[in-house]
């Protein structure tokens, strides 16, 4: 003979909770037809392992789809009201069944639940509100980095096909003036390179501070101090190779950053942007050491940075021992951005190769 089991009740605006007290129950039946709960179990309750029984009327109509779930001590039934409202009572008896109680664990009178859907609405909003502000964010950002790129990328447009151009008609000629052509566009690209460092710290593109650092004020130095503070530097033919190589990477790196803006690639462009390095960058740096070479013996002479000592001493240290150790500096700079170029290539082509499969 089925035993009735001690429901608890709670409701919000849509939804009745029922908690039917049955241990480790099994083989749960419930149903909802019309207005009519059924509810049929096997289970340990108030009066032992037995099978459990119950139905009720509920007071308004409720939907047919129920759900509940068990856990060792009791199940948890869910039912959605048919219209959302605050229900009187849960049975259309007056008298409420001796086997129901409230549940006070989530009793909520009409004001409490509310409440409570106002502040889901609040935080609801809230959210929308954050999302749109980060959507504003994600937009405002790709439009500095695509204007960015594209003012680099017209900088160093302009400087390779001025370079080729004039090689083209000049021949030699053109490897000496290099400098007096071109060397106002590369200054302000240059300079601008300085937002890369500041992108990559502040985290607006994914990428290593290092590495974009080294290669922002390893091509200043050379820009600046090589070949800016030297008038003897201007006419060399290295600055025309120094420049060639640096504007050969960047007319295919900033049209690629320019795609990803928009999330888009030409398998080229990639291939590209993810390739040319291997031989441009052991070239650029080669063509870098030659210039600081060339330097020292014009840094000698004119003294230009030399560091005065003490009168006693009575000479000055030449920069040249400065240059020295940049040299060195160069070769470890090569060995990390090597490293790095050569990581960031693996893993690109790498995920493109998993996306593909
Ligand atoms: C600490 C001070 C030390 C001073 C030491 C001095 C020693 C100096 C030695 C220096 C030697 C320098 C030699 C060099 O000047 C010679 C040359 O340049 S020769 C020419 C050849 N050169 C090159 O090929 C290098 C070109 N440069 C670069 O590639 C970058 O500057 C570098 C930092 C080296 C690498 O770039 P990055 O780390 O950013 O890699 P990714 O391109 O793969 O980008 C990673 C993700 O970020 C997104 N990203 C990056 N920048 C942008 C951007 N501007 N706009 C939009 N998106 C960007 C990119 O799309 C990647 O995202 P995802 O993975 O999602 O696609």
């Amino acid at each position: 003979m089925p035993l009735t089991p001690l429901v608890y009740w709670a409701q919000r605006h849509e939804e009745i909770y029922l908690r039917v007290e049955l241990t480790d129950a099994q083989d749960i039946d419930v149903q909802v037809h019309e207005k009519v709960l059924q509810f049929r179990g096997l289970g340990h309750g108030a009066k032992g392992q037995n099978e459990y029984d119950f139905s009720l009327e509920f007071l308004l109509p409720v939907k047919s789809e129920v759900s509940y779930r068990s856990t060792q001590r009791q199940v948890i039934i869910t039912v959605r009201k048919e219209q959302r409202g605050w229900w009187e009572r849960l049975t259309l008896q007056e008298r409420k069944p001796v086997f129901l109680a409230p549940d006070f664990d989530r009793w909520q009178d009409e004001s409490d639940a509310e409440m409570e859907i106002r502040e889901k609405e609040e935080k609801r909003n809230k959210l929308k509100a954050s999302r749109h502000k980060e959507e504003g964010f994600v937009s405002l950002k790709t439009a500095f980095l695509f204007v960015y790129n594209l003012v680099q990328f017209l900088g160093f447009s302009w400087i390779f096909v001025n370079m080729t151009v004039r090689l083209f008609i000049f021949g030699q000629d053109s490897l000496y003036d290099t400098f007096h052509t071109i060397s106002d566009v590369m200054f302000f690209c240059q300079i601008l390179a300085a937002v890369e460092v500041l992108n990559a710290a502040f985290g607006v593109v994914q990428t290593g501070v290092i590495p974009t650092l080294i290669q922002v004020v390893g091509r200043n130095f050379i820009l600046f101090i090589i070949f800016g503070s030297l008038e003897e530097m201007h006419n060399q033919p290295v600055v025309f190779f120094v420049f060639y190589l640096w504007s050969a990477i960047e007319i295919v790196r900033y049209p690629f950053y320019m795609l990803g803006c928009f999330h888009t690639e030409w398998k080229t462009l990639t291939w590209l942007r993810y390739t040319i390095w291997i031989p441009l960058y052991p070239l650029g740096v080669i063509a870098e050491a030659v210039a600081v070479i060339q330097s020292i013996p014009m840094f000698d002479v004119t003294k230009l940075f030399s560091i005065p000592l003490p009168k006693t001493i009575g000479t000055s240290v030449s920069f040249s021992y400065v240059l020295y150790i940049y040299l060195v500096l160069m070769f470890v700079g090569l060995v990390i951005n090597f490293r790095h170029l050569y990581k960031q290539r693996k893993r690109r082509f790498r995920t493109k190769k998993r996306k593909a499969n």
